[in-house]
């Protein structure tokens, strides 16, 4: 996939991080600077970097932006991060990749120019990774014409280029003809305003439809497969994404659709045994009573907002990761998967 695909997430130039604001997208195309740690934390908690890949890489920068810039500072802005989201385990991952590099050097002053080095790595295997699985997983939907997603696993869920839409992407800058269709994802519609603009910058053909859309797609047959990103996945392929992937595998099984999960092996929590110890993000009832602040929900009712649910191994047809697929995912396979 050639660089220009997708914009590059976020960028950490100057002693600043910088981050598309995707709560601006797609009416606006703006950054927004941070320059400490709790900017950093606002920032992931707000959504306007989100994705579980792209929470792990600017939470790595934020550490780099803790004052003071001493041990003391960085293990405590560690976790200060840690507590922005509760789901993505790519965030907690890089953090403790963070930890890894304090906790094995002695001298404060070194820790600037060292914990940098390591925010910059994770950085660049993101990108790498995220291409290996768009190749993996262009094998896998190398006949398909037509693929349903859910919320974004795009470039902007990730350094560049993304998981559930990197083999679109691969695909696409092959000369393969596929068309997405995006779930527009409520309530706070990473797929109508996310994947929908960025497909549309890249001039893949894209048609969003509303999350009550999907059963009846599925049941016409237009759809070849279904393929979607993950926050968490547990070590028996239990795989947590956002809140309406669930219902999306069961109805893709009910219509004979295989299901596709797309993630990096920093996605997998091996030490959570299944998917329902898996933390899952309660958001503010606002998100779904008050969408951009008209009133859709009486005060006096009460709002349900969980921002993912888990899909069994069962409902899943194969996991993608950079080291390739994993079909009827199970713990002995992902662990030799993984291994
Ligand atoms: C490539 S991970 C993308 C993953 O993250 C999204 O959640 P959020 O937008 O709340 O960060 C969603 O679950 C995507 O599948």
């Amino acid at each position: 996939m050639n660089a220009n695909t997708t914009p590059e997430t976020l960028a950490f130039t100057d002693g600043k991080l910088v981050l598309i604001d995707q709560t601006r997208l797609p009416g606006e195309l703006v950054t927004l600077v941070c320059e400490n740690v709790e900017q950093t934390h606002d920032a992931i908690s707000r959504l306007v970097v989100r994705g579980a890949p792209a929470i792990g890489i600017a939470a790595a920068y934020g550490v780099c932006l803790a004052s003071p810039a001493n041990h003391e500072g960085y293990l405590a802005a560690i976790e200060r991060l840690a507590t922005s989201r509760p789901t993505a385990v790519n965030l907690f991952w890089a953090l403790d990749r963070m930890k890894d590099v304090i906790q094995r050097t002695t001298a404060d002053d070194d820790l600037a120019e060292l914990l940098l080095s390591e925010a910059i790595t994770i950085h660049d295997q993101d990108r790498q990774m995220c291409r290996d699985i768009g190749r993996h997983g262009a094998s896998l939907l190398g006949d398909c014409r037509a693929v349903l997603t859910h919320c974004n696993a795009g470039g902007l869920a990730t350094s560049m280029w993304g998981t559930a839409l990197a083999p679109i992407y691969h695909l696409h800058q092959a000369g393969h003809p596929i068309e997405v269709f995006a779930d527009e994802t409520r309530p706070l519609l990473q797929g109508a305003r996310l994947t929908a603009w960025e497909l549309s910058q890249a001039g893949v053909p894209v048609t969003v439809l509303t999350d009550s859309m999907a059963g009846s797609l599925l049941k016409s047959g237009k759809i070849d497969a279904v393929i979607v990103g993950a926050d968490r996945i547990a070590a028996n392929g239990d795989a947590a994404n956002k809140i309406g992937t669930y219902p999306l595998a069961v109805l893709a099984r009910y219509h004979n659709v295989p299901f596709y999960v797309a993630a990096p092996s920093s996605t997998f929590d091996m030490a959570l045994p299944t998917g329902d110890l898996i933390p899952i993000e309660q958001r503010s009832r606002t998100e779904v009573s008050n969408p951009h602040g008209t009133c859709v929900v009486p005060d006096a009712a009460n709002v349900m907002n969980p921002a993912f649910d888990v899909t069994p191994a069962e409902l899943i047809t194969a996991i993608i990761t950079e080291r390739g697929v994993v079909t009827a995912p199970n713990p002995a396979k992902l662990t030799e998967h993984l291994r």
